[in-house]
């Protein structure tokens, strides 16, 4: 960070609740996104991260206060907030499998003025496959194709979905790399699993429990305390071949958060 300029709030929710079947998933969560950097998402599978990023978006119903740039968002349509430079890569990354790299870019352009020179300078490996099928490119490249996506239009702030779930770990290193070169231009709302991706790019983060929040803080800050870490991720582990980790006690340095105690 340059001295003297401290990061703004970008995206403040305040009170955040979500109603989905009669099931309250979130209930008052608060917290701020830094107009800059990557601003992780953390906690045990099943507490709400991905429910959050989807009321953000307005894909899930919520109650509360969401102000992004300044602007109340909460109750405003996705295709609205897509326009006020919203952008989402979701944990399945929605590639088009059956068109090709430059179909599936082109299909993401909204202006004549599309950054295709900064996706390429980010992505170069999406120039040389532009003919290439979507569906036959590895989970990595599928990954930076998602990426690619969302950043030919200048997007204010990107709200990206376990990026790395179910990549070997040298993919999940390239992906982790990828993100840090994005996020250099846009700052990202990241949920992410995989404690070495946190270590390497997290600002600030967000730990969830159970719809709420229980911790906010630096991301070093949780990841130099293995009890804190343990407690609320209940992690950690070394990485095994699949880049996932299982629970062998507090190792933070890798690892995979767990499962609900
Ligand atoms: N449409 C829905 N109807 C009812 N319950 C839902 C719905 N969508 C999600 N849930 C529940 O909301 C809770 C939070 O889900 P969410 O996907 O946000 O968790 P998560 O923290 O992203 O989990 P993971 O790490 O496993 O992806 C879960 O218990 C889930 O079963």
């Amino acid at each position: 960070m340059t001295a003297g300029i401290e990061p703004q709030s970008l995206l403040k929710v305040r009170d955040l609740a979500v109603v989905l079947s009669g099931l309250s998933i979130l209930q008052g969560v608060s917290f701020d996104v830094a107009d800059t950097g990557v601003t992780v998402l953390l906690g045990r599978n099943g507490v709400g991260k991905t429910t959050t990023l989807r009321a953000i978006l307005g894909l899930a119903p919520a109650t509360g206060s969401l102000t992004f740039d300044g602007d109340e968002i909460v109750g405003r349509r996705t295709h609205e907030l897509v326009q006020k430079g919203l952008g989402y890569v979701p944990e399945d990354r929605c590639v088009f499998a059956g068109l090709t790299v430059a179909e599936n870019l082109r299909l993401a352009e909204r202006t004549k003025t599309s950054a295709y020179d900064l996706v390429f300078e980010l992505f170069p490996e999406l120039k040389k496959r532009a003919s290439q099928k979507a569906g036959s490119l590895s989970g990595g490249q599928q990954q930076m194709l998602a990426l690619g996506r969302v950043l030919l239009t200048e997007n204010r702030l990107l709200l990206v979905d376990e990026p790395t779930k179910g990549l070997a770990p040298k993919v999940v290193t390239e992906v982790a790399d990828a993100l840090a070169r994005v996020a250099v231009r846009v700052p990202i709302l990241l949920v992410e699993q995989n404690l070495a991706v946190v270590r390497r790019l997290a600002g600030d983060a967000v730990v969830l429990a159970a719809g709420q929040v229980a911790w906010t803080g630096s991301a070093s800050e949780l990841l130099g305390d293995q009890d804190l870490t343990k407690s609320l991720l209940g992690v950690g582990a070394s990485i095994d071949a699949d880049g996932r980790g299982e629970e062998r006690g507090a190792h933070p340095d890798g690892g995979t958060v767990g499962s609900h105690a």
